[in-house]
């Protein structure tokens, strides 16, 4: 069977900046123009790796609505770049960026004016911090108002370090030593340095570093309390000082990607004094603070700490003259009557405001759907429900926003439109930049829940589910599909309904795909996602098993040929299902499954997820019981691996920090005693997503021909 797939991209942000005013003289109108710039990624097979490459546009308008729009030349490969920023005026842009000089990895830090390079600095060489941080957590580069400073964040600088015992050295070696003497630190080059976890390793201590544009000196910020990690860091209205999310890393340091409940908070450094304040709250999580157009006032996220790593969020803005804080949009339990059901972006788009800084617009999943939001001072209003598919806002500028949106069968093409006024949302207008090709050969549909009464949660009764169905359009007469069930992971996550090039290829390949977002997801107020933890291997087992109970009553399917696929939590809900429905299920693909989480808690960066979610409350100084333990154990798939019939293929990443290998093999040598069928697949150099080009397409393929092959087609 050959596979082509030409849609392997997705745009990542774009970047709007004002290049030119441009006047029509014809027809005496003024326009402005717009050249924008779109990043999108997408996997290279013969390269084996995730090219990155921008494609221009252009639009016209009349700040109130757009006049023209369209592509503007080719798309261009963008290389090395790891961060890459305008200045505020547009005239200044600054890139980090990654070269292999003589077989070693060097950080440079570039100053480009207009159409030139003012400067490159040699980060490695000048040796002012460790590695500039490029991540989504930690990681910025911010331009001061004054366009003079350059913010960002690195890996605190760390003393050299020798044995006690150095040995085997060359003369000239032994010279070099002799001069760097003072700065060598003996008996230290094994030191264990914690660090964030899961596709955060080797970061540890962040810094906030400020480049002097014009004189190119460096300074590594003092100031910051030394149990805090900052990251997430902006200059503070008239660069006075800096605005940081402030992580605390005493007594140690977790996971936090996907893990939004760490505790955190908004802090400001005043540069003249060096003195720190904190200006959130002392005991929950903030993220994505952003500073208003007005510089007057900033939004940010906040949640609970040590519950479900991922909540509904409230959403607080912090008024930088009156200095008070207010909620602005709160947790919502249960979907209001509007069938707002709260927010759950845990990132803000790095533009969100409003020009008149009255508004903030997020993407935000509403049940199965990310839809654009926008919230006023008090309450919050919305718009593009009514569309299907997926939005996504990947900017704002000057109340022109671009958006990105997509649908199961629908790869993501971008569109421009203005904010209307105040309370006229609903009338917004978009414009495609570039059409996309719907994949005709492809449905889908959004199926609603209600669990059986006998299982409905008496603590949280009344909560509903959903999932996202897609099939192949043709069937042949008189035959039946192939079901592929897929539950997401989290379990505090969501599917919603987007572009999925894995779902939607194995569409074209003729399987129907069951998407299940059960209680616990996301989107569907806080109530549904308290449901879960202590229920883990029930309550989500069930609503997924009622679901595809549900489809297959539709009587397209063939109850022969159902398959279960899933990753992490996902993994543990397929392992989960073979155990508990052993004659159901013809296949099981895993992708780094959680298979035993009185094992894992040991091991992984995310203990504090083992305890929720097996119902209990996580302190840093837990001492656990042998109850925990067992409970633990009895809700892990592992429990029931003796009823296990469905032959299983494991996809394990060798550094998976989040749920270690360790717990695939166990469930491996596990199965392989009871002689079912089960083969490994082991990607060195993965971590937890299996998201290398070559891990990933050969991932895909092989469970596809698993699935292929043991439901006999
Ligand atoms: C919080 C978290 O990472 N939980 C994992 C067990 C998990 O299920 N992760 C999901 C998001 C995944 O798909 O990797």
């Amino acid at each position: 069977m050959k596979i082509t797939c030409n849609f392997l991209h997705s745009p990542t942000l774009a970047v709007c900046t004002p290049q030119l005013i441009w006047c029509d003289r014809l027809n005496n109108l003024s326009h402005v123009i717009f050249f924008f710039l779109s990043e999108w990624t997408q996997r290279d097979l013969e390269r084996n790796e995730n090219v990155k490459f921008c494609r221009q546009y252009i639009v016209f308008h009349d700040d109130k609505s757009v006049v023209y729009s369209g592509p503007s030349g080719n798309c261009t490969e963008i290389k090395g770049e790891l961060l890459s920023v305008d200045s505020p005026s547009g005239d200044m842009k600054a890139v980090l960026r990654e070269s292999t000089i003589k077989g070693e990895e060097k950080q440079f830090l570039e100053i480009w004016h207009k159409n030139r390079k003012l400067k490159c600095l040699n980060l490695t060489t000048l040796s002012k911090h460790g590695k500039v941080y490029e991540d989504d957590q930690f990681g910025c580069m911010v331009w001061s108002h004054s366009e003079t400073h350059l913010l960002y964040v690195a890996e605190k600088k760390r003393p050299k370090t020798e044995s006690y015992f150095q040995t085997g050295l060359l003369a000239d070696e032994e010279e070099t030593i002799k001069t760097d003497k003072e700065e060598t630190v003996l008996g230290q080059q094994f030191e264990y340095y914690e660090d964030w976890g899961e596709a955060l390793v080797n970061k540890s201590s962040p810094v906030l570093c400020v480049l002097d544009i014009e004189s190119s000196n460096i300074t590594v910020l003092e100031g910051i309390p030394a149990n805090i990690s900052p990251g997430q860091a902006f200059w503070s209205p008239s660069d006075t000082g800096l605005v940081f999310v402030g992580w605390w890393h005493e007594p140690f340091r977790l996971g936090l990607k996907y893990c939004a409940n760490r505790r955190s908070s908004l802090f400001y450094v005043d540069l003249a004094s060096g003195k720190c304040e904190q200006l959130s709250s002392n005991s929950s999580a903030v993220c994505s603070p952003r500073l208003s157009p007005d510089h007057c006032r900033i939004v940010y996220m906040e949640c609970g700490i040590f519950g479900p790593h991922q909540q509904c969020n409230r959403l607080c803005m912090y008024d930088w003259y009156t200095k008070q804080t207010s909620v602005v949009v709160d947790v919502v339990q249960r979907a209001r009557e509007d069938g707002f059901t709260g927010i759950y972006s845990s990132m803000l788009s790095s533009r969100c405001w409003s020009a008149d800084s009255q508004r903030v617009l997020m993407s935000c999943a509403q049940r199965s759907a990310f839809i654009i939001t926008v919230s006023l001072d008090t309450q919050l209003g919305r718009f593009q429900k009514s569309e299907e598919g997926s939005w996504s806002l990947l900017n704002i500028h000057r109340d022109l926003m671009v958006v990105s949106c997509s649908s199961p069968n629908c790869p993501p093409d971008l569109r421009v439109g203005f904010l209307p006024e105040k309370g006229s949302e609903s009338k917004m207008s978009w414009v495609t930049l570039e059409e996309t090709q719907p994949q005709a050969d492809i449905s889908w549909q959004t199926l609603n829940f209600s669990p059986p009464p006998e299982e409905d949660n008496s603590q949280y009764p009344g909560l509903d589910f959903n999932a996202i169905l897609l099939k192949p359009k043709e069937m042949t007469a008189g035959s039946k599909l192939p079901l592929v069930v897929m539950p997401h992971g989290g379990p505090h996550s969501v599917l919603v309904s987007e572009w999925i090039l894995s779902t939607a290829v194995l569409c074209k390949m003729g399987f129907s795909v069951l998407l299940v977002n059960y209680r616990g997801s996301l989107g569907f107020g806080q109530d549904n996602i308290l449901s879960l933890p202590g229920n883990i291997g029930t309550q989500d087992v069930k609503d997924v098993q009622f679901a595809v109970d549900s489809v297959l009553k539709q009587g397209d399917f063939d109850e022969q040929k159902v398959a279960v696929v899933g990753g992490s939590h996902g993994g543990f809900l397929a392992c989960h299902l073979i155990g508990q429905y052993p004659e159901f299920y013809k296949a099981c693909v895993a992708r780094n499954p959680v298979t035993n989480l009185s094992s894992m808690i040991g091991c992984t960066d995310i203990p504090d997820w083992c305890v929720v979610e097996a119902g209990y409350e996580y302190n840093t100084d837990i001492h656990l019981e042998p109850a925990i333990l067992e409970q633990m154990l009895n809700k892990s798939p592992i429990k029931h691996v003796s009823k296990v019939k469905t032959p299983v293929l494991l996809m394990l990443g060798e550094d998976d920090k989040r749920v270690p290998s360790k717990q695939g093999i166990e469930y491996y040598r596990a199965l392989k005693a009871l002689q079912v069928p089960v083969r490994l697949l082991w990607y060195p150099g993965n971590n937890h997503s299996l998201s290398k080009v070559d891990a990933e397409s050969d991932g895909f393929m092989n469970a596809a021909l698993w699935i292929i092959q043991h439901l006999s087609l």
